[in-house]
């Protein structure tokens, strides 16, 4: 299936479904076309700075208030931060790919929490899910109030039908849900998995680019929002929200996907990855990972995220007289790491497609010892990092594992040897 879809980060969009929906010169006449009502919603505080402001207008057949009472449900794998693991040890960690659920299972009941940060109710750091799915939602619908929902397909392309439009994603494809908006995610082609960065902070915003000018790293003009499309059906659905860490389920007599018309900033969008205008040395030494950051989320101090999105995309690797893997740091920020596709250049071996890796505040970590070894010895010929795709979710927030996580058959509990054999070459006579 293609779909049109509109372009550019952060625009003021318009789109209708039907002709004349969208009124003109104002937001909400005393009535609307085609007996629509206008609803608004915001990501973002009326009074936040416009530069930051994200809100949109939806004309739709009935406002989203028309809907049953919530009933709540029980469930235990959907976690929100503060996460009470017992544990939290500062140990590196990876993970193989989750065992697969064979169960069929829709993507909300598919999705079962790695790590946290931050405070879901303080509107802080970020929630860590993987996601699995081999079913479609039928007629349950799904909205998020404690976060933004940033989706990392790693197999199969998934289908998101929401209150603004379709969207269709695939691996090496991202797309963004704002905190609220109503939508439902289903298989295309198979069984999707993936990753998810639930964000209890502000919007994902496009990093900045000092020096570097007006262009390059993810150009505006590749985040792509859908046209309005609407479902003007009566039946038996369900709404299930997620707020304050609990989900609730409430019955709607129509299908909530009724919007005929919208206009805003604020709305789901997905870029192609590979659309990404890489920065990187031309001349020596190893930047640092920040040259890579797709969409970030910033705390309140200058130059300090809450949620980075990096992505390690295939390129060109040029660097002279230079250990060309990332070096050996400790970091005051933390690292959760998932792999799209290929191999990773500081781990060739262990870190797989769908597994992940984490390094919080401070952890020591690096390239292996048989990347070191071979990385200190290569050619530097100009040599091109093909089909791979890792990730990085980073932020200023120590990311803490959740029990489910920490005892996952999973977790490589031998991951740090990896390392052990890293020998003493040191040799204080060297001439
Ligand atoms: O730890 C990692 O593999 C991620 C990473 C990559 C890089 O090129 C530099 C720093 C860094 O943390
Ligand atoms: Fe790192």
């Amino acid at each position: 299936m293609s779909f049109q879809y509109l372009s550019g980060f952060d625009n003021e969009h318009q789109t209708e479904a039907l002709p004349g929906a969208l009124p003109q010169g104002q937001f909400s006449p005393q009535t609307l076309k085609y007996g629509l009502y206008a609803e608004q919603i915001n990501s973002t505080a009326f009074t936040a700075p416009r530069a930051d402001n994200r809100r949109s207008w939806l004309y739709r057949i009935r406002p989203s208030v028309v809907m049953g009472k919530f009933r709540h449900l029980e469930q235990d794998k959907w976690q929100t931060a503060p996460i009470d693991s017992e544990r939290f040890p500062p140990d590196p960690m990876r993970w193989d790919p989750l065992p697969t659920i064979d169960d069929d299972v829709h993507f909300i009941e598919g999705m079962t929490t790695i790590a946290g940060n931050g405070d879901a109710a303080s509107q802080t750091g970020f929630g860590i899910h993987y996601y699995q799915a081999n079913v479609a939602m039928g007629d349950e619908y799904f909205y998020n109030a404690d976060g933004e929902l940033l989706i990392v397909p790693q197999q199969n392309s998934l289908l998101a039908l929401t209150e603004m439009g379709r969207l269709q994603v695939a691996p090496g494809e991202i797309l963004v849900i704002p905190r609220g908006v109503k939508f439902q995610i289903n298989p295309v082609e198979g069984p999707i998995r993936g990753y998810i960065a639930e964000n209890y902070g502000a919007p994902l915003q496009l990093p900045e680019r000092g020096p570097v000018g007006a262009n390059g790293y993810a150009n505006d003009r590749d985040f792509l929002y859908p046209t309005a499309w609407y479902q003007d059906v009566e039946g038996d659905f369900t709404l299930t929200a997620k707020f304050a860490g609990e989900l609730y389920q409430a019955d709607m007599s129509h299908c909530p996907l009724d919007v005929v018309a919208w206009t805003g900033n604020s709305a789901p969008y997905k870029y192609d990855l590979s659309r990404f205008n890489a920065m990187n040395t031309v001349t020596f030494d190893h930047p640092d990972p920040s040259i890579f950051t797709v969409l970030t989320s910033p705390t309140n101090t200058p130059g300090t995220a809450s949620l980075d999105f990096v992505i390690f995309p295939p390129r060109w690797m040029v660097a002279e007289n230079t250990f060309r893997p990332p070096w050996y740091h400790r970091n005051m920020m933390s690292e959760f790491m998932g792999l799209i596709h290929g191999v990773y250049d500081a781990k060739e071996t262990g870190f797989v497609p769908g597994g992940m890796s984490l390094h919080n505040c401070m952890t020591p970590h690096g390239p292996d010892a048989e990347v070191f070894a071979k990385a200190s010895s290569a050619e530097l010929a100009p040599q091109r990092y093909q089909d791979t795709l890792a990730f990085m979710f980073e932020s200023c927030f120590p990311i803490r594992p959740t029990d489910y996580a920490l005892a996952s058959p999973s977790l490589q509990r031998d991951y740090s040897d990896c390392w052990q054999t890293l020998g003493k070459h040191f040799d204080a006579n060297e001439q």
